[in-house]
């Protein structure tokens, strides 16, 4: 194998996780960030996000010599041949992606080409954005002839990124030049995942297709199990029998709340923006968007309802307030959108999350509603209902026994199918779930 020396530009997710791996499979990498307390964290191996296995690796990689962090971007360049960019992304207001970020890293590394350099966008971005940014290298004087730009999206997932990036289903590498999407390819090798070759407005394509049809088939699921409520059917077991049809695939086919995070609500956006912008309505991604920001407000309607019925107690234990399991990341998580709704209705909340914690306090900033309990009986103890917003281990393990003491009232509201309803209801509480009521 040949071994490259990479610079990954944007210690995000993406970047501080692919920069690791490409160390951990062979390559020297460097990684390099504008946020400079992030860069001295990092060089003590000390990882700013919650990434399962993440920190190991770090260290050990840094320890063998294969990988350093910086924040002189130019420096970085200077010294590497291969050149991803893995900054955010983030949506503006009207779903059109802020690519300035992109901009503005690919302006600062052009004073740095000195010599040819393989430039690959990592980054999710809309279609002709590596013909775009072409034409920043151009104005900002970089000759013809000393670079090509590769479009080659990120298909991981928080939580579990680095078994993704060894596990890749695909790799995909859009490009204009044949032999740089083969260098790219050597580069992935000891990956050993299937490759598949596209132009470049393809593969940018590829990455929100990808996005807005995993965030399709959720929206789908969600809607069936609001059907299955009216019907009586169970929507876990209807979602089962889908799913044993390996046309229809078994994953992604929980009810529940509805997605969040960094990428999907993002990403569905703007793959509608992209659809407008050429003058067509991709209606079903409309739907898609709809049925998940509905999905939350319905959920955040039933606990109040279920408050009322059960005699209008006022104070609920919210568990879970990271996107998912595994990270703590709270972009977008729609844990944040029910205390919102909640405390709205005057309804108090004790909010616990095993990592996530410190960073929602910080993020939601003090309100008189609501208080954060690293203890997650300490949370549940006295309020009238438990709530759950994020599945995670630490919530699904508890001893319901001793939740069931400690609650006002036997009121268990589960927005993520986690628990057993026939156990739940054997301990005597009042269980309610998505769809299979
Ligand atoms: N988070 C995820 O799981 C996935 C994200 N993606 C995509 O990858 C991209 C990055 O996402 P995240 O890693 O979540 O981003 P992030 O927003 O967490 O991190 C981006 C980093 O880039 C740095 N940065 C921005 N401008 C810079 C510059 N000019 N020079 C150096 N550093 C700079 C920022 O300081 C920040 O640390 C986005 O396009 C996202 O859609 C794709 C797949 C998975
Ligand atoms: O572009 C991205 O950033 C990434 O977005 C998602 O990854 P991620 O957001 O980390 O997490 P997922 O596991 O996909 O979950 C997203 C959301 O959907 C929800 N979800 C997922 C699956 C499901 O069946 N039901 C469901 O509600 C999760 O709770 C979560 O809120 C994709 O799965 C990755 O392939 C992609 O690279």
């Amino acid at each position: 194998m040949r071994r490259e020396n990479i610079a990954v530009i944007g210690t995000g997710y993406v970047g501080l996780v692919s920069g690791t791996c490409f160390a951990e499979i062979g390559h020297q990498a460097i990684a390099v960030d504008r946020d400079q307390s992030k860069i001295e964290r990092l060089r003590q191996a000390d990882i700013p996000i919650y990434e399962p296995g993440l920190e190991a690796l770090v260290r050990s990689n840094m320890e063998a010599g294969r990988l350093s962090f910086t924040s002189e971007l130019q420096e970085a360049v200077r010294r590497s041949d291969i050149l991803f960019l893995a900054v955010g992304t983030p949506s503006m207001p009207g779903g059109e992606v802020d690519l300035s970020y992109l901009e503005s890293a690919f302006r600062q590394l052009a004073a740095a080409v000195d010599r040819y350099k393989l430039i690959v966008i990592k980054s999710t971005v809309p279609v002709g954005t590596a013909a775009m940014a072409e034409g920043w290298l151009r104005e900002e004087g970089v000759e013809e002839g000393r670079f090509d730009i590769v479009s080659n999206p990120e298909f991981l997932r928080e939580g579990s990124a680095i078994h993704d990036t060894f596990h890749s289903d695909r790799i995909v590498i859009g490009a204009e030049d044949q032999q740089a999407a083969e260098r790219i390819a050597a580069l992935h090798a000891p990956l050993q995942a299937p490759v598949l070759f596209t132009d470049r407005a393809s593969a940018e394509l590829i990455k929100y297709a990808s996005n807005a049809f995993l965030a399709a088939k959720i929206s789908f699921i969600n809607e069936m199990a609001n059907v299955c409520e009216k019907v009586g059917a169970d929507i876990a077991l209807v979602a089962q029998g889908m799913g044993m049809d390996k046309r229809i695939g078994s994953h992604f086919l929980q009810a529940g709340i509805g997605y969040g995070g960094s990428c999907f609500p993002k990403d569905t956006k703007a793959q509608l923006r992209i659809a407008e912008d050429v003058d067509y309505d991709f209606k079903i991604l409309r739907s898609v968007i709809e049925v998940n920001a509905l999905q939350r407000e319905r959920f955040a309607d039933r606990i109040i309802q279920e408050l009322t019925e059960a005699g209008g107690g006022k104070a609920v234990a919210v568990m879970g307030l990271a996107f998912k399991p595994n990270t703590d990341d709270l972009r977008d998580a729609p844990a944040l959108d029910i205390i919102e709704a909640l405390t709205t209705s005057g309804v108090q909340v004790r909010a616990y999350d095993p990592v996530a914690l410190e960073k929602a306090s910080a993020h939601m900033g003090r309100h008189e509603l609501v208080t954060f309990h690293a203890d997650p009986y300490e949370a549940v103890a006295g309020a009238d209902a438990m709530v759950i917003t994020t599945e995670w281990e630490a919530v699904k393990s508890l001893d319901f026994g001793e939740v069931a003491r400690l609650l006002s009232q036997r009121l268990l509201i589960d927005g993520r199918n986690c628990l057993e309803p026939a156990a739940m209801a054997e301990l005597g509480f009042r269980y309610v779930s998505v769809g299979r009521a």
